[in-house]
């Protein structure tokens, strides 16, 4: 019984200070170096969200481990230099043949590569599925708070690259269900079935007041 009550005083405690939190909030960074990555981030958010969204280009490590693990070490190292309510982006491009692999490791794949070679990486392999994934991670900034993570995964297939060469590696993912390649679609196709799509739609549901 006094288990139960000092368990509920504790949530009680935890939910009041992250409302606090919240009403407190009016801005929050968004640390990319990535004209890509802010444009559509801004383009899905919309203009109804009910905070200020800046962005700061930090030069920040790109960290080893899982995405999930990278994308918290972002994060913290981005909260830490800003000292205020920041969210870093981190995006993967899991090869199912290779056990996930590039993925947060896409960026040093695809500039050596490019999207032919990345599509040239799996000609030993029957499978070309792929997943896309963007991890959102947010931090409120002060010391020691809790990173909460936001991830939106589009599954597809890796082919070779059709489509303007402008984002990524956008002309050699086709998402499932679609023929056409990200960089073929319209963006308001992309934007409304991407990976960054999916993660910045739970992002969105969190911060709604
Ligand atoms: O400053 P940050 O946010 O880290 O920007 P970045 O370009 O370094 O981005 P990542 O570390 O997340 O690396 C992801 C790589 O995948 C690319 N990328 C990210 N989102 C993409 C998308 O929607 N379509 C195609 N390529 C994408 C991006 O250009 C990078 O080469
Ligand atoms: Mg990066």
């Amino acid at each position: 019984m006094w288990a139960r009550v000092v368990v509920s005083k504790y949530f009680q405690r935890v939910f009041s200070s992250e409302a606090k939190m919240q009403e407190e909030l009016k801005e929050i960074v968004l640390c990319t170096g990535n004209k890509n990555k802010l444009k559509e981030f801004m383009q899905i958010l919309g203009p109804d969200f009910p905070y200020k969204i800046t962005n700061v280009d930090v030069d920040l490590p790109e960290f080893q481990g899982e995405p999930e693990e990278v994308a918290t070490e972002k994060c913290k190292l981005a909260a830490e230099r800003l000292k205020c309510p920041v969210v870093t982006e981190d995006t993967s491009l899991c090869f199912n043949a290779l056990g996930g692999l590039p993925g947060p490791y896409i960026k040093w794949f695809l500039k050596k590569l490019g999207p032919e070679g990345l599509h040239k990486m799996l000609s030993g392999f029957e499978d070309k599925s792929a997943t896309a994934m963007c991890i959102l991670a947010y931090s409120s900034g002060e010391k020691d708070s809790e990173v909460k993570l936001f991830c939106g995964k589009t599954p597809g297939e890796i082919v070779a690259p059709r489509g303007p060469n402008d984002f990524g590696w956008d002309p050699c993912f086709q998402p499932d269900g679609f023929k056409q390649t990200y960089a073929e679609m319209p963006k308001e196709t992309k934007n409304t079935i991407s990976h960054r799509y999916k993660a910045v739609e739970l992002f969105k549901k969190n911060f709604q007041k």
